[in-house]
C-alpha cells in the first residue's frame, strides 16, 4: 500500500527559547506532523522536555502531535503525555518492560500506538505487536541528540518492515540524520513518514523552513533531490491537516 508522505519536523532543534512560535513557524512551512522527541536522561544520554511542555505548546497548532518517548519506564507517564496533547505516543521496544501491556495502555487512552527500534534493534523485535501499533518508528541515529549522521545501515531494515506491515494500516517512519539528500532513499525503502530535526530548522524564516520541508518532501515524493539554491522556486504544498491514514 503507497501513502501520502509526511513530514515531521522534530522540535528537538527548534530555538527551545521561542518555541511556540517555531511551533507557528513550521506549521505555516507546511509541516504535517510536529514530532516531539522526550528523553529522560537514562534510556538516552541526554534530557529534552516532558509532558508539562508538551501541554504549553498544544494550543499553538492543530496538526497531529507525534510524540516519541525516549524514557524508561513508560508506563507510568503514558496517561500524562496523552492528557498533554498527544495524539501519537511512541514508546521504545527496548525500553521495556512489557511493550505488548505498554501498546494496549496507549490504545486504551485514545491514542494511536507507535513503537520505534533503535539501530541495533532487529525487526522481529515487532513480530508480535503488529496487531497493536499503528506506527513504527525506525531509528537512524543512536537516539539521545539531533544533528548525527544517517546510519545507512537501517535502510535494510526498513525494507524489511515494510515487507512486515503488508497492507496493515501501519505508518513507517524513520528519524534521524534525514536530509534533502536520503530522503528518496529512505522513501523508496518503504518509508512514509519523516523525522527531520536539523534539516528542517536550519536557516530562520518561515521561508527558509518551507523550502526545507518542500525539499524533503519533493526528494521522498519523486526521487529526485531539490538542490539548496534552488528550492526557494518549489510551489509550497501541503498535505490536507497532516492525518493519520
Ligand atoms: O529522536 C531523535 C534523536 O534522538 C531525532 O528526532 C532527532 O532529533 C532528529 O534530528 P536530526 O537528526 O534530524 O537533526
Amino acid at each position: 500500500m503507497t501513502r501520502e508522505i509526511m513530514i515531521a519536523p522534530s522540535i528537538l532543534a527548534a530555538d527551545f527559547a521561542r518555541l511556540g512560535e517555531e511551533i507557528a513557524a513550521i506549521d505555516t512551512a507546511g509541516a504535517d506532523w510536529i514530532h516531539c522527541d522526550v528523553m529522560d536522561g537514562h534510556f538516552v544520554p541526554n534530557i529534552s522536555f516532558g509532558a508539562d511542555v508538551i501541554k504549553a505548546i498544544r494550543p499553538t497548532t492543530k496538526k497531529i502531535f507525534d510524540v516519541h518517548l525516549m524514557i524508561a519506564p513508560v508506563d507510568p507517564y503514558l496517561e500524562a503525555f496523552a492528557k498533554a496533547g498527544a495524539d501519537v505516543i511512541t514508546i521504545h521496544a527496548e525500553a521495556g518492560p512489557h511493550l505488548d501491556r505498554s501498546l494496549q495502555a496507549i490504545r486504551a487512552l485514545g491514542k494511536k500506538a507507535g513503537v520505534s527500534l533503535c539501530p541495533a534493534t532487529p525487526e522481529s523485535a515487532i513480530a508480535y505487536v503488529l496487531d497493536r501499533i499503528d506506527l513504527v518508528l525506525v531509528m537512524t541515529v543512536n537516539p539521545g541528540f539531533g544533528g548525527q549522521s544517517f546510519l545507512e545501515s537501517q535502510l535494510e531494515k526498513i525494507e524489511r518492515i515494510k515487507a512486515m506491515i503488508g497492507d496493515r494500516p501501519i505508518r513507517l517512519e524513520v528519524d534521524g540524520g534525514v536530509t534533502r539528500d536520503n530522503a528518496a532513499a529512505v522513501a523508496a525503502a518503504g518509508a512514509d513518514t519523516l523525522v527531520a530535526g536539523s534539516a528542517v530548522f536550519r536557516g530562520k524564516s518561515v521561508a527558509e523552513y518551507a523550502a526545507n520541508i518542500q525539499a524533503i518532501r519533493m526528494a521522498a515524493e519523486t526521487g529526485r533531490v531539490t538542490k539548496l539554491q534552488d528550492n526557494s522556486t518549489q510551489p509550497l504544498r501541503v498535505s490536507e491537516a497532516g492525518r493519520i491514514r
